[in-house]
């Protein structure tokens, strides 16, 4: 794979029982691209994005992500104990957040951030102190340090979650769909966050319902519908002149939903 590329998704099939979701569908994330995939609900997004870090596994084709090579498997059983520590190396290098914030709710703002980088990075308490510092200076949150989650607003929350990824200094991150579960005046800090995440150079792929906010950010939109990526292109271009009818379909639904009063973050589009 060539150095570039960071994500490398070939022909990957994912069914559960027997119910296809995708079939056949390839994508490309370069290093230091972020890429929006969008679409309506249920087509499969969050299920492509939780096969790149291996929490679903998929039936046939293969990603890679960085060194590591993922390939299909009829047998969506346990992972062998030969491929945990795989499976961990990946973790380490490729951060997700997850809609529903995951946090532990018995440990604090603080412990949640350093629990990783001192458990599976083998950081010091001081120096993962550091790094846990400097997190929540950037996502906001220093005064907040000791709280635990259950005092914390969802989009403290989702911040947390975001400085607990970095906080592992991955290579990628993944987002998959960060502001779902937020209040509409919530969604904004987040994505105020992802957004200053994005222009660092990091490669990220999100899967969002934020229209607006992946052409703010994303260099790439994939349309994702009936189980197949149905465009894939320059986010401008894509949003503004979709050349498939799915995605036509799609953007037109979003645009009535919008202009009918219904989104959720002051001038930003969304549908669920
Ligand atoms: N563990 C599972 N077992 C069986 N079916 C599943 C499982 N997880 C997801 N599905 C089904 O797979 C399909 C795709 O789900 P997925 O969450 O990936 O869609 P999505 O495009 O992300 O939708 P949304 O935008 O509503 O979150 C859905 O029909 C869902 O019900």
């Amino acid at each position: 794979m060539s150095s570039d590329i960071a994500i490398d998704i070939r022909g990957v099939t994912k069914r559960f029982a027997d119910r296809t979701i995708f079939h056949n569908l390839s994508l490309q994330v370069r290093s230091g691209e972020v890429v929006a995939i969008i679409g309506p609900s249920g087509t499969g997004k969050s299920t492509l994005i939780r096969c790149i870090n291996q929490l679903t596994p998929f039936e046939a084709g293969s990603i890679h992500v960085l060194d590591h090579e993922l390939t299909g498997s009829s047998r969506p059983s346990r992972v062998p104990i030969s491929r945990r520590s795989a499976q961990r190396r990946l973790r380490a290098e490729v951060g997700m957040v997850f809609q529903t914030f995951n946090l532990f709710p018995h440990l604090t703002v603080l412990d949640n951030i350093t629990l990783a980088p001192m458990r599976v990075l083998r950081l010091s308490p001081d120096q993962a102190r550091a790094r846990a510092d400097a997190l929540l200076d950037k996502v906001g949150l220093t005064a907040r340090a000791n709280a635990y989650p259950r005092r914390l607003s969802g989009g403290e929350q989702q911040r947390v979650a975001i400085a607990r990824a970095l906080a592992m200094e991955p290579k990628i991150m993944l987002f998959d769909e960060p502001t779902s579960m937020l209040d509409p005046e919530l969604v904004g800090e987040v994505l105020d966050t992802i957004g200053s995440l994005a222009h660092t150079g990091m490669t990220i792929m999100l899967v969002t319902h934020e229209i607006e906010f992946a052409r703010e950010v994303a260099d790439t939109v994939a349309v994702m519908a009936d189980g197949q990526l149905a465009e894939i292109g320059p986010a401008a271009q894509v949003l503004t002149s979709p050349r498939s009818e799915r995605s036509r379909s799609f953007l037109s639904r979003v645009l009535r939903y919008h202009s009918a009063g219904a989104g959720t973050a002051g001038s930003r589009s969304a549908v669920s």
